[in-house]
């Protein structure tokens, strides 16, 4: 280092150079004089042009290397590459301090003078070479300075790029965060963009569907348009059909009409034909016993209208022979013991659908107690078993309902009573039976029977009928119960009272159908019956009595006939008579001992089937 220092790279001036220099008298005088400054302090008169180029300096100005190039101190600092430069420097600094060269003598000075001339030379040389080297470093530093403020002006300007880049940074960090909120949303729509996707592939899916859909529909609505206008052509059709077939209904109903009037007339023709009162015989089977017993009833088998009573009498004297005697009878029908509920009606359905054409009709059962009446007239249960006024209301309610269709409506009202004694008693009661309230019949004025406090129930179809009747069968077991058993010594009238209207045609009718089932008609010889019993018995025979007697008049078209008689026949008395079709069953018992009461009821019978009452006309307005 401190070799580096003291010698210098400025080029030393050679000892002949100094020779050669000494010539210039002028220049030498200065030098010997400075000469002893040199020998005083050498090494400091150097330093400073050591420090003023610093071998380095111009190296260490690196950047940019473009604008180092060029310049001067690029140059000096080349400087000591060269080398051979150096070598004559490190000679003269060599020389000024007396190095590489002997001690003189004191007595040498001219050799001294040479010493301090090479070193004049050798600083002069230095001096130049410092001022050449100063000129360089001026210019170095000229175009350092140049290459400064170049770099400065770069710098400023690259200053200003750094801040706008900054400015742009700052913006683009801003653009990072919009980025990275954009790559978030891009993301999210990203994620919506593929929920959509799917969504879209879905509803293309549906839309699919839809269309084919569609493509099916509009392939049935063309169908279905072409079957409607198929159907609309056959409505027109059907419709000029129905008007035509409208017509002849309206035709055919108006001929319906007709004809069942016509059918009415013709019915009630036949009616009258076979008489208004007509008679029917039952005979009752036996009930324990063989059927082929019943040896004194004799029913001939090509004749349903005759009947034979025969006994033997036997001879009282014993001289004679027994005689046989018969009684015939003949009726509008005679019934055997194997007769059937369904063949005894099928006779007299007619006479109920007179009822209906608007005809009273009276239908009743006489005969001694146990011959059958009740039996004829209610039945047994079992639907095999109904009697006539069953099998009636059953009749009566499904012919309605089929006129209905020609226009007719009915209403019907049904009354059950009970005649015991002259006193009427209701047998569609439901009160109390302390509170029992009595009951008077009564005429109105446009002639028709009612009776007071009775029950009229409207009933709209069979089965409100059939529950009356169990109601009425109920309250006479009740009085059977209380009086001794007297529903055989009563009679019962069951009524019903019907009004037809057919509005189309502004025809009205009315009509009662009476069906009785009277008390039992033995007779009892007065000695043989006492109180209550002598009492029951004037009063069934006086009531059977009046109605053969009224029955009588009515055929003899006697002015008064004495209807006000009995209860019965006051009750009965529309249904009696000219405005009528009256149907009697005799029922005979087989037993032989009720030979005496069958033969009377036959006979009572034969006097009633001998009479023709009046010409029944139809209660039509
Ligand atoms: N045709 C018949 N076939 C079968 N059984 C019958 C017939 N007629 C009547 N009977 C039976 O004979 C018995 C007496 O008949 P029913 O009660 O009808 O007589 P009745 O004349 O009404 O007697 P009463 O005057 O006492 O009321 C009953 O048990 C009944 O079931």
């Amino acid at each position: 280092m401190n070799k580096e220092n003291t010698s210098s790279r400025l080029p030393v001036m050679s000892g002949k150079r100094a020779h050669t220099n000494s010539s210039d008298g002028e220049q030498q005088q200065p030098a010997q004089k400075k000469m002893r400054r040199v020998d005083a302090e050498p090494p400091q008169r150097y330093r400073p042009a050591a420090s003023v180029v610093p071998p380095r300096r111009p190296v260490a100005v690196k950047a940019p290397a473009k604008a180092l190039r060029p310049t001067g101190a690029a140059t000096v600092a080349v400087a000591p590459a060269r080398g051979d430069q150096r070598k004559p420097v490190a000679a003269v600094a060599k020389a000024a301090a007396g190095l590489g060269v002997s001690r003189r003598p004191g007595w040498d000075l001219k050799g001294k003078v040479s010493d301090m001339e090479a070193k004049v030379q050798n600083y002069q040389s230095k001096i130049k070479s410092v001022n050449l080297e100063n000129d360089h470093l001026k210019d170095s530093i000229t175009k350092a300075q140049k290459h400064k403020a170049e770099i400065e002006d770069e710098n400023k300007g690259l200053k200003k790029r750094l801040g706008d880049c900054e400015e742009e940074l700052e913006k683009l960090a801003t653009v990072k965060d919009d980025l990275a909120q954009t790559s978030t949303e891009r993301d999210g729509l990203k994620k919506d963009l593929s929920k959509l996707s799917e969504e879209h592939k879905v509803l293309e899916g549906l839309r699919d569907h839809l269309e084919s859909e569609l493509r099916n529909i509009q392939t049935q609505l063309a169908i279905q348009s072409s079957t409607l206008r198929q159907c609309q052509d056959s409505l027109k059709e059907s419709q000029e059909l129905v008007r035509n077939l409208e017509e002849t209904v309206a035709r055919q109903r108006e001929e319906l009409h007709l004809g069942e009037m016509e059918r009415r007339k013709l019915h009630n023709t036949i009616q009258e034909l076979k008489g208004n009162i007509r008679v029917f015989c039952r005979v009752r089977p036996l009930l324990t016993g063989n059927q082929s017993d019943v040896l004194h009833i004799q029913l001939p088998a090509h004749d349903n209208k005759a009947l034979t009573l025969a006994k033997t009498e036997e001879s009282h004297t014993g001289r004679t022979a027994d005689t046989q005697k018969s009684y015939n009878f003949s009726f509008d029908r005679v019934f055997g013991p194997r007769a059937t509920q369904r063949e005894v009606f099928e006779e007299i359905s007619l006479l109920v659908q007179s009822a209906l054409d608007g005809y009273n009709v009276c239908c009743f059962a006489y005969g001694q107690t146990g011959s059958g009446k009740t039996f004829t007239m209610e039945g047994g249960d079992l639907e095999d078993l109904w009697g006539v006024i069953p099998r009636a209301v059953q009749q009566i309610f499904k012919s309605a309902k089929a006129l209905q269709e020609q226009g007719w409506q009915y209403s019907f009202t049904a009354s059950f009573v009970e005649i015991y004694n002259e006193t009427l008693r209701d047998l569609l009661y439901t009160g109390k039976p302390n509170k029992r309230p009595e009951h008077e019949i009564r005429k109105g004025c446009n002639n028709e029977i009612t009776v007071t406090n009775l029950t009229y129930q409207k009933v709209n179809n069979e089965d409100e009928v059939h529950n009356l009747i169990m109601l009425a069968n109920q309250n006479r077991s009740t009085a059977r119960t209380g009086m001794n058993d007297h529903s055989s010594r009563s009679h019962s009238v069951f009524q019903l009272d019907i009004e037809g209207q057919n509005s189309d045609r502004d025809t009205k009718c009315k009509s009662v159908l009476c069906l009785v089932d009277l008390a039992g008609s033995e007779r009892v010889q007065k000695s043989q019956s006492q109180g209550d019993r002598f009492k029951e018995m004037t009063a069934i025979n006086s009531s059977l009595t009046n109605l053969g007697i009224v029955i009588a008049a009515l055929a003899n078209k006697e002015s008064f006939i004495p209807y006000r008689n009995s209860k019965l026949t006051y009750l009965l008395q529309n249904c009696l008579g000219g405005n009528s079709k009256t149907l009697m069953f005799v029922n005979i018992a087989p037993e032989e001992e009720s030979f005496g009461e069958s033969l009377n009821s036959l006979r009572f019978a034969s006097k009633v089937n001998d009479c023709v009452i009046g010409t029944a006309s139809a209660n039509r307005k």
